[in-house]
């Protein structure tokens, strides 16, 4: 299948901090990629590189096998960053239509106007006067209006209200069924696990896991045993039991991961401590993401 995205080595630094450290990897045509991490993870600063948008201090990125900034490259990509800017002065209908006419094959207005969910009252208002809301609804019109192949979406749903997002979520999968390349980053996990075909999971920029939202879930994230108790666990014996991998406290409940819930219960009831509240948990999201940023821990 066709490389659409192929990232060698990629580094980038600012003074002496690697913000983005040899991180490789590429992606395919109809994938729809999420890439996520914590704050700082280095999603942003990887998302500038990929658009040619800020030069790596090292390695190399290449869109269709060609460098980001080429015409016919940026022809075919579109784009909608965290901050939206969006040119002052103008109706929405306006700014659309001139975008639009960058393209050789752009989607019609009806088509743009249908999938973002903006009204003809939006249509005739200037820019300016747009809500944080509805400016992000211009953004994805103007990202799609191209018809682009290859389309990235930086934190897209951050201010916009219930039914843009389910809109939005609903439009990426119809373009992804179109055929098209989606890289998006998110702090909603859900989202990830529900739109996405893969996920890059990003900590102190390198990947530290890249994958389905299925593979990494299963791989990584362990089952658990969760309870609240005022008993005194005896800590050291649980981790020595084979099937327990790890356990630590978390927003007042005892977390047990492992690989057999069933034998966590049979020693808790064994060992009579007195607990409340027991949660079984199979995989999650979630949960993988902080295991495997270790974003969750308090010391018990
Ligand atoms: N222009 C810059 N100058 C100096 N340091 C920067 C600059 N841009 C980013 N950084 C640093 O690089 C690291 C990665 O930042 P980046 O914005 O890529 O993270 P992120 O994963 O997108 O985070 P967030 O989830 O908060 O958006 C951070 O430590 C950040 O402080």
């Amino acid at each position: 299948m066709e490389q659409v995205v192929e990232i060698k080595s990629l580094t980038k630094t600012f003074k002496d901090k690697n913000a983005v450290t040899d991180v490789s990897f590429s992606i395919k045509r109809g994938e729809v990629v999420a890439i996520l991490g914590p704050n700082g993870a280095g999603k942003t600063t990887t998302m500038s590189m990929m658009l040619g948008l800020m030069s790596p201090t090292k390695g190399n990125v290449k869109l269709f096998g060609e460098d980001a900034n080429a015409k016919h490259v940026r022809e075919k990509t579109g784009v909608m960053l965290q901050e939206v800017s969006i040119m002052d002065g103008l109706k929405v209908k306006e700014i659309i239509s001139l975008i639009r006419q960058y393209y050789p094959n752009p989607y019609s207005l009806d088509y743009l106007t249908q999938i973002t969910g903006l009204n003809q009252d939006d249509l005739k208002k200037r820019t300016e006067k747009l809500s944080g809301g509805q400016k992000r609804r211009v953004g994805f019109a103007l990202a799609v209006a191209g018809n682009p192949d290859l389309l990235f979406f930086d934190e897209p749903t951050v201010g916009m209200d219930i039914s843009a997002r389910k809109l939005f979520w609903k439009t990426v999968k119809d373009l992804a069924n179109q055929g098209k390349t989606i890289i998006f980053s998110t702090h909603y996990l859900q989202e990830a696990d529900d739109v996405a075909t893969r996920i890059l999971l990003f900590k102190e920029g390198t990947i530290i896991a890249d994958g389905t939202p299925d593979e990494i879930k299963k791989t990584i994230s362990k089952q658990s045993v969760s309870f609240i108790t005022n008993d005194v666990i005896p800590r050291k014996m649980f981790l020595e039991q084979s099937f327990v991998t790890d356990m630590y406290g978390k927003d007042g409940r005892i977390h047990i991961v492992t690989e057999d819930t069933d034998l966590v219960l049979a020693k808790i009831f064994e060992l009579k401590i007195k607990v409340n509240d027991i949660r079984v948990e199979k995989g999650r999201l979630d949960e993988a993401f902080e295991q495997l940023t270790g974003e969750h821990k308090e010391v018990i």
